[in-house]
């Protein structure tokens, strides 16, 4: 199968991995700087090219999309998505899962429990609004932040209410959480490809710190999942529509709580310290898939001719 793998750099090991797995299966893969995709959209029809050559015959792009270009990596994958080409994340979950806020939304809306959130955009309603998340310690995030940035943990409400102030002085948008503080520092990163969760990894802070990340200093090793954590994480993946996705988990005296979805998700740290192969999982199931899409890929042929634009199936 002909694979593209949308990345701006295809020297970073998840890409290079990627390409790796794809090319030890047979496969013809190619990364597009998604930078460099550009298009012409028109209701006759559309044209999408790179490097002054038209994109044309992908049986299917692994978008690997970094948190700075969401929006234009997104507007190109969406071209895909409309030309008939299979994508294991569509960009509209992707979109979902980039906004903290709304993936709270979504997953608190199917039953899957997280840190109690709260969000709000007026100063007259900071009292309030930390009197409906509860007593300190809280967490307060940026919507989009990524590798552990812009987590940060206030102990008493003075401290959250003057990072409160300051964030909204920097018209960021940000949302509280309670603090999970049974997880002493530690999470579980969950790597969920179709149904399964393939591999997992219990992360813990560095000392001094709270963010489990491997890019805050954390450190990591291979974890069994119980069957209920697998579950919750599946699901969650689910619920934002991601056939491949990252899943953080904080154990809690309720039960594992979501504490994020990443579209993204890093292949490095997970596959080093549990040495499963993610990679070629991703690459069996997203040709799996897209062989498998059968009827519904002659459909997006038909839709795509009907469109006038060249089908990447
Ligand atoms: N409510 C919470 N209670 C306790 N710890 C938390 C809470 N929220 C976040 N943390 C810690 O901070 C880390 C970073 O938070 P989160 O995963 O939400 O941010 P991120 O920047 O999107 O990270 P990633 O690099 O995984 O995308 C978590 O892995 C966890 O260790
Ligand atoms: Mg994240
Ligand atoms: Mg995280």
């Amino acid at each position: 199968m002909k694979l593209a793998i949308l990345s701006r750099n295809g020297k970073l090991y998840s890409t290079r991995r990627l390409v790796e797995a794809a090319r030890q299966r047979g496969h013809s893969v190619r990364v597009l700087d998604p930078l460099r995709c550009y298009m012409r959209i028109g209701s006759q029809g559309f044209a999408l090219r790179y490097k002054g050559q038209s994109l044309a015959g992908y049986g299917a792009v692994i978008p690997r999309i970094g948190a700075s270009i969401t929006r234009y990596g997104n507007a190109v994958l969406h071209q895909f998505e409309l030309m008939g080409c299979h994508t294991p994340n569509p960009s509209r979950a992707i979109a979902a899962a980039r906004d903290k806020l709304r993936c709270h939304q979504l997953l608190a809306a199917q039953g899957i429990d997280m840190p109690v959130t709260v969000f709000g955009d007026n100063p007259d309603d900071t009292d309030d609004l930390l009197a409906l998340l509860g007593e300190p310690p809280h967490v307060i995030k940026l919507t989009e932040g990524s590798q552990g940035r812009g987590v940060m943990l206030t102990e008493k409400p003075s401290a959250s209410r003057s990072v409160v102030d300051a964030l909204r002085g920097l018209y960021a948008t940000f949302l509280m959480q309670e603090f999970i503080a049974e997880a002493g520092g530690s999470d579980i990163r969950c790597l969920v490809v179709g149904d399964e969760v393939v591999a997992a990894m219990r992360r813990q802070a560095p000392e001094g710190d709270f963010r489990a990340n491997l890019h805050r200093g954390g450190s990591a090793e291979a974890v069994v999942l119980s069957a209920a954590d697998a579950a919750v994480a599946v699901r969650a993946a689910k619920v934002l529509g991601l056939g491949v996705a990252g899943v953080d988990l904080v154990p809690s005296a309720r039960g594992p709580l979501v504490l994020e979805v990443n579209a993204s998700p890093g292949l490095e740290g997970i596959e080093c310290s549990t040495g499963v192969d993610i990679a070629g999982r991703i690459i069996d199931f997203v040709t799996a898939e897209a062989a498998g899409a059968g009827m519904q890929s002659r459909k997006r042929v038909r839709r795509a001719r009907a469109m006038k634009t060249e089908p990447c199936v």
